[in-house]
């Protein structure tokens, strides 16, 4: 089996002979090759930039020990602050403490178990209008597509029905934001001290101040006509403010169809490049599903399918770098971390090194079906993050991406060409750089 198996994109690792400044130049451009062999052979490094103490920690120890042992010793840092501050400042990503800990109760409602499986026929709807637009036109660019349909699909389940809402003015702005906002600029990683602003474009700016308005109209179309989606439930989240309730809303909308876009569109490139994996799972989802809908009932039935995302958020892990920032003194990996260093938790690497992985530069979606056990709490595997600030939306954006890959996999050839190799670029989330040009064409027996 070894030998069929495809090496895909890999972001160049330092080699650790460069200068000082070559280094930073490089983790600065693209920050997922900014770690040479030491960040791939040791659990923390520890290194001074600038006069501020760096830890990197690519290890499942290591990142448990910030994540859940400890995480009320750790907040995020001011480079998370200064980056999605403009947008969502007051919402649940940002916040610490009190404030995060009544929002996170505020908003855990819609995202339970019950009302996540709830919202699986709205998918199916967005999924339909999608693949009946494939059908007019099979060039695409799969990161542009897949993220109009992660849109549409937060759209639909998480705002309800199109009442008072104008779809297309918040996919523009909120786009506009991912893009300008959400997107990391060599600023960001210097140590500027935590009040410097972080200046938007022209572009970024006007489009924050177009999603601040579309929210609010949102949030105020609402109050006088409620619901029980999300806004519905902020509306009726009599604990938040209203800058809380239109902050959070906005954050939803960055945090929760970026990162499933990616992810399908990597998913989508190793398929498209890797035909014997794509027939697999066609073969397995037309053995489950037939060829109706995908039903969320039949998910748990779809192994090969969900080791798919799997493998893929292994390689391409949509947030690669988290930051923390201690708030006393901790023992980490036998380092001491203290009140003003910058703790990067490498996901990127951690998901990559041999150290931790057999023959990890492959992509080997049967490791996860050999050993489940690297799915398991404490494993070199977190591509939601792990402890209290877990991702929210974990639930909600598993079931989208088997899903949304269950149905194209099944229903269409994914046709990349060969000298199609995106380098995986790190702009906040990790990105396919110059996007994925592919065909998708409808299977016709
Ligand atoms: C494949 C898709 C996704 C990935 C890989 C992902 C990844 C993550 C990670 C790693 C974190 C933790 C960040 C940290 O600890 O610093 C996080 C937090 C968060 N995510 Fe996601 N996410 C995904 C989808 C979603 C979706 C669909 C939503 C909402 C609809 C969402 C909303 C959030 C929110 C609000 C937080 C902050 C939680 C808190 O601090 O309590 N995410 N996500």
């Amino acid at each position: 089996m070894t030998d069929t198996l495809f090496q895909p994109p890999h972001a160049q690792p330092l080699t650790g002979d460069e200068s000082f400044l070559e280094a930073t130049w490089r983790f600065i451009r693209n920050p997922v090759e900014g770690f040479g062999p030491l960040a791939y052979r040791q659990p923390i490094v520890t290194a001074k930039t600038f006069g501020q103490t760096l830890h990197v920690i690519s290890d499942p120890v290591g990142m448990t020990d910030v994540l859940v042992r400890h995480a009320d010793k750790f907040t995020k840092t001011a480079i998370d602050a200064r980056i999605l501050g403009p947008a969502t400042k007051e919402g649940l990503l940002s916040v610490h403490g009190e404030q995060w800990k009544r929002q996170r109760k505020a908003v855990a409602p819609i995202f339970r178990k019950r009302h996540v499986e709830s919202l699986a026929p709205l998918i199916t709807d967005a999924l339909s209008d999608f693949t009946a637009r494939l059908d007019q036109r099979s060039r695409l660019d799969l990161s542009r597509a897949m993220a109009d349909l992660t849109f549409d699909v937060l759209a639909k389940a998480l705002l309800g029905g199109p009442k008072g809402l104008d779809r297309t003015r918040l996919k523009r702005a909120t786009r506009a934001v991912v893009t300008g906002a959400g997107t990391l600029r060599p600023d960001d990683l210097l140590p500027w001290p935590r009040w410097v602003p972080r200046p938007m474009t022209p572009t970024g700016s006007g489009a924050l101040r177009r999603l601040k308005r579309a929210a609010d109209d949102l949030l105020a179309e609402r109050a006088q006509n409620p619901d029980d989606d999300l806004v519905g439930l902020l509306i009726g989240a009599d604990t938040l403010s209203p800058r809380e309730r239109r902050d959070n809303l906005i954050g939803f909308f960055i945090a929760g169809h970026e990162t499933t876009a990616l992810t399908l569109t990597w998913a989508l490139y190793l398929l498209g490049r890797h035909r014997p994996t794509a027939e697999r799972v066609r073969n397995e989802v037309r053995q489950v599903c037939g060829t109706g809908d995908v039903r969320f009932d039949q998910l748990a039935d779809l192994p090969f399918t969900q080791a798919i995302i799997d493998e893929t958020m292994r390689l391409y892990p949509p947030a690669p770098l988290l930051n923390r920032e201690p708030r006393e003194v901790v023992n980490v990996l036998g380092r001491t971390l203290e009140p003003g260093h910058a703790v990067l938790l490498n996901n990127y690497v951690m998901h990559r090194t041999e150290r931790l992985w057999d023959q990890p530069l492959l992509f080997d979606p049967d490791r996860f079906l050999r050993d489940p056990s690297l799915k398991a709490k404490g494993a070199p595997y977190m591509p939601f993050g792990a402890g209290p600030r877990i991702c929210v939306g974990a639930a909600f954006a598993t079931m989208e991406a088997l899903m949304v890959l269950a149905t194209l996999a099944r229903d269409f050839d994914i046709r990349v060409d060969d000298n199609v190799y995106p380098r995986p670029l790190m702009t906040v989330t990790l990105r396919p750089e110059g996007g994925v040009p592919a065909r998708l064409e409808r299977v016709v027996e």
